[in-house]
C-alpha cells in the first residue's frame, strides 16, 4: 500500500518555479529519501504535502486521502519536522511540548520523557536559552511525541552534531521498525545513504529519478584507483564505462567503472602496478552528474549545494 502519492504535482509561486510535475509514490513502512541541491524544490513538494501551501496543479494523497480536502484530519497521524523551526521563545521547552500533544487525543507525557532523554534536551529550560542544536531537538521532540504512523522530515539533522545525529537515526530507525513510514528530505546523500530503501531524486523543481539505493550501489560501479611504477598516460584507460578518470604526477590515476570488470582487469593487466584499491563508490560520487546543471552556453557547471 502506499502511504503517500504525488501525482504531477505543480506548485509555482506566481512567475517562479516551485515544484513542476512530481510524480512518485512511498510505500507502507518505506524510509524514502528525497534529495536534491538548494532550491530544488525540496521544501515546497513537503510543505504542498502537509497542505501548509497549495498546489497550482496536480494532486497528492497522503493514507489514500486528498491532502487539500483532508488536510487537518491527515496531520493528525503526521509528525512533520521542518527546516526552519519557529518558537514561542518565552516558553519553557517541556510548556511547548506539552502544548504540541494537546492537538492529540492521546497522553503523550511519557513519551516527550523519553525522547528528551534520549535526545539530551532539558525540558525546563526557556526556548530562549537554547542553542541552535537544541531547538532542533525540540523540533524532533514535537515531531515524534503522538508516535505518528507517518513522519515527514525536512532537512532534519542541521545543527546536530554527529552523536546526536546517530542517536535520531537510530530513533528513526525504531520508529520505522514499530511500523512508521519515513519521508526523508536532504542535500547529504551520505546520510540518505544510511538511512533510506530507495530515493527519489529532484533538481531545478524535476523529478529526476526514483531508485533504490541497493540497485544505485550495485550498478556494477567501482571506484578504481591504481598507483603505478612509472607515469602512465591516463588516456589508456578510456574505455567505455569509465568516467571521472583523474590522474595525479602520472602515476596515481583514479576514475569510476561501469560494465564488465574483465575488461577493466585486462587493461590494468598492461602497466606495473605498485598498488590497487577498489571499492564501492558512494551516492556522491554516482550523482555528481544529476547535481550538475546547464548554463546559458551550454557547458556543464556545477550546481549550489
Ligand atoms: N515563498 C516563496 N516565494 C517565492 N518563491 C519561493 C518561495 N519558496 C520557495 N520558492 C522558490 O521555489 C524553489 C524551490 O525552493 P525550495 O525551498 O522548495 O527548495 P529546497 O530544495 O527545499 O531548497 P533548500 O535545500 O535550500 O531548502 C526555489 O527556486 C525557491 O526560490
Amino acid at each position: 500500500m502506499n502511504v503517500i502519492e504525488l501525482n504531477q504535482l505543480t506548485k509555482r509561486y506566481g512567475q517562479s518555479r516551485g515544484i513542476e510535475d512530481i510524480t512518485f509514490s512511498v510505500k507502507e513502512g518505506e524510509i524514502f529519501g528525497f534529495i536534491g541541491p538548494n532550491g530544488a524544490g525540496k521544501s515546497t513538494t513537503l510543505r504542498t504535502l502537509l497542505s501548509i501551501i497549495y498546489p497550482t496543479s496536480g494532486s497528492a494523497s497522503i493514507f489514500g486521502k486528498d491532502v487539500v480536502k483532508y488536510g487537518p484530519e491527515i496531520k493528525k497521524h503526521i509528525g512533520y519536522l521542518p527546516s526552519e523551526v519557529f518558537y514561542y521563545d518565552k516558553m519553557k521547552v517541556k510548556d511547548l511540548l506539552h502544548y504540541s500533544a494537546s492537538f492529540y487525543k492521546k497522553d503523550c507525557k511519557k513519551r516527550i520523557r523519553e525522547l528528551a532523554e534520549r535526545m539530551d534536551l532539558d525540558l525546563n529550560k526557556r526556548i530562549d536559552d537554547l542553542s541552535y542544536g537544541n531547538r532542533k531537538k525540540v523540533g524532533i521532540v514535537q515531531g515524534l511525541l503522538h508516535e505518528p504512523k507517518l513522519i515527514i522530515l525536512d532537512e532534519p539533522t542541521g545543527g546536530l552534531d554527529p552523536l546526536m545525529q546517530q542517536t535520531f537515526f537510530e530513533l528513526l530507525k525504531e520508529e520505522n521498525q514499530k511500523g512508521a513510514t519515513i519521508l526523508f528530505s536532504s542535500h547529504i546523500l551520505s546520510e540518505v545513504q544510511k538511512m533510506c530503501d530507495r530515493v527519489a531524486i529532484i533538481k531545478e523543481g524535476k523529478l529526476i529519478t526514483v531508485e533504490k539505493i541497493s540497485t544505485l550501489q550495485e550498478r556494477n560501479h567501482k571506484k578504481i584507483r591504481i598507483e603505478t611504477k612509472v607515469p602512465v598516460d591516463a588516456g589508456l584507460f578510456a574505455l567505455d564505462g569509465v568516467t571521472k578518470v583523474e590522474s595525479e604526477e602520472g602515476n596515481r590515476i583514479s576514475f569510476l567503472y561501469s560494465g564488465d570488470i574483465n575488461l577493466i582487469m585486462r587493461r590494468l593487466a598492461e602497466v606495473q602496478l605498485a598498488n590497487l584499491w577498489v571499492d564501492e563508490p558512494d551516492l556522491e560520487e554516482i550523482f555528481l552528474h544529476y547535481y550538475e546543471k546547464e548554463d546559458v552556453q551550454g557547458e556543464h557547471v556545477p550546481a549550489r549545494t
